[in-house]
């Protein structure tokens, strides 16, 4: 559907895509993550032919985009909400794009619908609020009723009922058997929206996997247990090599390095009672945040942070 083989760009001296091959496959969601200045933006405009590959190739169904006879009615994409001319209204931005591809005016009006502002598809564009010009680019994207949905970060500047739409769309659009490459900055919307995920850092590729996967393999988990004897409890796991990281309150412990079956039976084996036991279930935030250590481009001096003393 969408493949990429040995994709690399550079500019200049700055190597922003390296060497990356990776396949997506229809019916899903695919989370496209990694710091900024990755080369996810790269990568997607090169998927959608705005940019030309140094080496290597990126095609969508089996040819680069560029080739296609009709590309809006293969690939539609949202990459820069902010690259429509201010003077024109949205349904004459949309009739304009239609236009191109001899698409009907109702197809203008479908799509208006379909991302709810077709109660200001009548104004101009430049009058548009960062959440109503993020809908008007999904609009864009849906008019071809394409195969494939690019969206760089499109919940950016949404109010949570606009959020919540673009999650409920895009995976109403994958479950019909199409393919979505969706990249975010907000791990918990994405961990709630993509089924696949694909993770660039330093214009590599770090994981390529299923998200359950990758939650599961870098994330720690917590076993959280309360008990009126928390601290004979906490005596007793910690002899049984588990990490006892935090008390609060006095009778709750935060435990590394032990399963809460483990907590239950030695708490049982010494007649401890617990009030509660729970195991937090890896975020992919965490998971995300250790595969990306070491592989930022721009990080922040926590010291800068600090008042400086007069
Ligand atoms: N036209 C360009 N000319 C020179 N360098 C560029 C150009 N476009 C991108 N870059 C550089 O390529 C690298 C990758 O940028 P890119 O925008 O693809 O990253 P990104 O993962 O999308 O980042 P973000 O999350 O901040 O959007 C960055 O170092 C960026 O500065």
């Amino acid at each position: 559907m969408i493949e990429a083989v040995n994709l690399t760009k550079r500019y200049g001296t700055k190597l922003a895509v390296d060497d990356v091959s990776f396949s997506l496959q229809p019916g899903q969601v695919t989370g496209f993550l990694g710091p900024n200045g990755a080369g996810k933006s790269t990568t997607m405009r090169m998927l959608m032919g705005l940019d030309r590959p140094t080496h290597g190739s990126i095609t969508v169904l089996g040819k680069p985009y560029a080739e296609h006879r009709n590309p809006l009615c293969v690939a539609g994409a949202l990459l820069d909400a902010k690259g429509v001319h201010p003077g024109r209204t949205a349904r004459s931005h949309l009739r304009a794009l239609a236009a191109t591809h001899g698409l009907p005016d109702a197809r203008v009006d479908r799509v208006l619908e379909l991302t709810g502002i077709d109660s200001v598809a009548h104004k101009r564009v430049g009058g548009f609020s960062l959440g109503m010009g993020q809908r008007l680019g999904i609009a864009a994207a849906l008019l071809g009723d394409p195969d494939v949905l690019v969206l760089d970060e499109p919940v950016n500047g949404l109010d949570p009922d606009g959020v919540l739409w673009v999650r409920e769309f895009v995976r109403e659009f994958a479950a019909t058997g199409r393919t979505v490459l969706l990249s975010s900055h907000l791990m918990s919307e994405m961990a709630q929206t993509a089924d696949h995920v694909l993770v660039l850092g330093r214009g590599r590729i770090i994981a390529d996997a299923p998200i359950a996967e990758l939650i599961g393999a870098g994330g720690r988990r917590t076993v959280r247990v309360t008990s009126p004897d928390a601290i004979r409890l906490g005596e007793l796991l910690r002899a049984e090599g588990a990490r006892s990281t935090q008390q609060s309150g006095g009778n709750e412990l935060e435990l590394h390095g032990i399963a809460a079956e483990r907590v239950g039976e030695i708490a049982a084996g010494h007649g401890i009672v617990l009030h509660a036991l729970s195991t937090d279930a890896a975020s992919l935030e965490e998971a995300y945040l250790s595969l990306t250590r070491g592989e930022l481009e721009y990080t922040s001096d926590p010291a800068a942070a600090q008042p400086v003393a007069a």
